[in-house]
């Protein structure tokens, strides 16, 4: 049986997980407090996969995680998928009817640092004074909450979290926009058999450097795809870390590696003294609902 490390237990990412590979017949999961643990158990041979949220519809890139698969390891991209996330004021005790009396007597708001700026909007107008604490995933917020049993203290966290850790949902879907939809990454060094579902289609994600600061060597380096169109649905620049003002291109393209365009793409570049180094080659699929949602 494969082993798969996440962030959890109680987290959007084990949720999303066992929404799209499912919850434990086919693979063994492994729960990690932090994202360190889970790209590291993977690394280490202990897990065979490590799931990663990569991208949020309002947050965009998860940039921690980006320069993890950058800089740190080389872990191939083997899927891809979306899964919708909503929020929740979770608190000891049954809550005191409306949302303004159960945020009247918190002190203390626990959450992972993404959730908390899906939840910025509300945050400011229910809570301005209280104080924020960041922990390394929302299934830890929820047990640290159970655990101080303080009815001033409450988290942001899953529906499922609250579940687990005998927590009552003071407020559902408080995120600040309600199609709120994070990406999530399943890396590994073997391919993996994929639930039946056919993929939207299939993604290369790259990364490029270019031999110098030059003019035009970015539309350069486009080019390549645009003529050949290619389209690419994500380009971000990160920085190399070895000195101030010098970046990588992370760029995803909708187009796979055995296309005869996009090789051919990739050697342009390369001629052009770009240095290419392949990510990976994967099936992506958007949210599909297991059970019709009202
Ligand atoms: O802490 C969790 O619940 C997670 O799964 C982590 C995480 C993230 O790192 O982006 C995943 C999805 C949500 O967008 C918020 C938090």
């Amino acid at each position: 049986m494969k082993r798969i490390a996440l962030l959890g237990p109680g987290t959007f990412t084990e949720e999303s997980a066992h929404s799209f590979l499912g919850s434990g017949e086919t693979y063994e999961y492994v729960n990690c407090k932090l994202i360190d643990d889970v790209f590291m158990s993977t690394v280490n041979g202990e897990t065979d996969y490590s799931v990663i949220p990569i991208e949020n519809t309002f947050d965009g890139s998860v940039r921690l995680h980006l320069d993890w698969l950058i800089h740190e390891v080389d872990l191939p991209m083997q899927a891809e998928w979306v899964f919708p996330i909503s929020i929740n004021l979770l608190g000891i005790g049954a809550g005191k009817g409306n949302l303004e009396a159960s945020c009247s007597g918190l002190t203390k708001i626990i959450s992972h640092g993404v959730t908390l700026t899906q939840c910025r909007q509300f945050l400011r107008k229910y809570l301005p004074h209280v104080e924020l604490e960041q922990v390394g995933s929302n299934g830890e917020a929820a047990r640290l909450v159970s655990e101080l049993g303080r009815p001033d203290v409450a988290a942001l966290a899953p529906n499922g979290a609250g579940m687990l850790y005998g927590l009552h949902t003071w407020a559902p879907a408080v995120q600040d926009h309600q199609n709120n939809y994070t990406r999530f990454l399943l890396v590994g060094n073997e391919p993996i058999q994929l639930p039946g579902r056919a993929p939207d289609f299939t993604k290369t994600t790259i990364i490029v450097t270019l031999p110098d600061d030059y003019p035009g060597g970015l539309h350069q380096l486009l080019s390549a795809f645009a003529w050949r169109r290619i389209n690419l649905s994500k380009i971000e620049s990160r920085p190399t870390k070895k000195k101030l003002g010098t970046y990588y291109f992370y760029i995803d393209v909708e187009a796979s590696m055995d296309s005869v365009l996009l090789p051919a793409a990739l050697q342009e570049i390369e001629a052009i003294g770009c240095q290419v180094r392949l990510l990976g080659c994967y099936p992506t699929y958007s949210y599909e609902p297991v059970h019709s949602e009202v």
